[in-house]
């Protein structure tokens, strides 16, 4: 198994990198925007007809495909394409993971806040996109705790309906292992810590597979 490296450590990458982020951010405001808007049906057809023509401005220079890691300037691995973490990508929520020991190995928190992009039923968040998050949160763990690999299968339990527009917290660590197989549970909880969507995920690390436990902190 090997990964698309790309090294762009040089200063003129990192402030294009930062201009991506800023398009990025403003193409999420967008989206939140769109999902929220009351505009008559005449001013929403013209504001179709300016996003067109600002379509065609970044397609006329697309890339042949998305992101790859790097290694930034400051020796951390990033994955700005992600579709959970990723700076780069609209799609991402986007999740910025912590590492937190004290919740056991590979333990990791995110603050997380939905929008009403990622609505499910009327006025809570789909599932899908809450397994997304748990998905990704619980295979940092598993790679924090020099276990990384693929999601082999994902469970979760949803207790009750997650808002959106509300602070929350997703917190995962690895509760047991077995040979290649990597077990790491999670949750999603609000702020007074009752918990509305449990996880448990079994990770498998490829036979070849880079060593992982010296690797450096991730981002998007
Ligand atoms: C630091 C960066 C942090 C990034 C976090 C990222 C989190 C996001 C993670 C993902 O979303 S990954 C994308 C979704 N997952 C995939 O695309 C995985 C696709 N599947 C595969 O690539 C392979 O099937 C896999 C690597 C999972 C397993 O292939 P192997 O050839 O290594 O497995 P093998 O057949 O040798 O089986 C090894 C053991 O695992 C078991 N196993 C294999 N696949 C399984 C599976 N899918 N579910 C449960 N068990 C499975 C298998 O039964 C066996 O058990 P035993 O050792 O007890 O006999």
């Amino acid at each position: 198994m090997t990964f698309d490296l790309a090294f762009t450590e040089d200063a003129d990458a990192e402030s294009r990198l930062e201009a991506l982020a800023a398009l990025t951010r403003q193409t999420r405001e967008l989206m939140d925007a769109v999902a929220l808007t009351a505009a008559p049906e005449g001013e929403l057809a013209e504001i179709a007809g300016e996003l067109a023509v600002l379509t065609e401005r970044l397609r006329a220079v697309s890339r042949q495909s998305t992101h790859p890691f790097h290694i930034g300037s400051d020796g951390t691995l990033r994955h700005v394409g992600n579709a959970v973490i990723g700076s780069g990508n609209p799609f991402a929520l986007p999740l910025v993971i912590e590492p937190d020991p004290s919740t056991g190995e590979g333990g990791v928190r995110a603050d997380v806040t939905f929008r009403p992009i990622h609505e499910g039923p009327p006025g809570s968040v789909h599932g899908g996109v809450s397994a997304l998050i748990m998905d990704h949160l619980l295979g940092h763990a598993a790679a924090l705790a020099g276990r990384g690999g693929f999601t082999g299968t994902l469970t979760l339990r949803y207790v009750r309906r997650v808002p959106y527009g509300e602070p929350l917290a997703a917190t995962a660590a690895v509760a047991r292992t077995e040979g290649r197989k990597t077990w790491v549970e999670g949750r999603i909880a609000d702020q007074a810590g009752t918990v509305l969507v449990e996880a448990t995920g079994l990770f498998i690390t490829p036979t070849q597979w880079p060593p992982m436990r010296d690797a450096p902190s991730v981002a998007g």
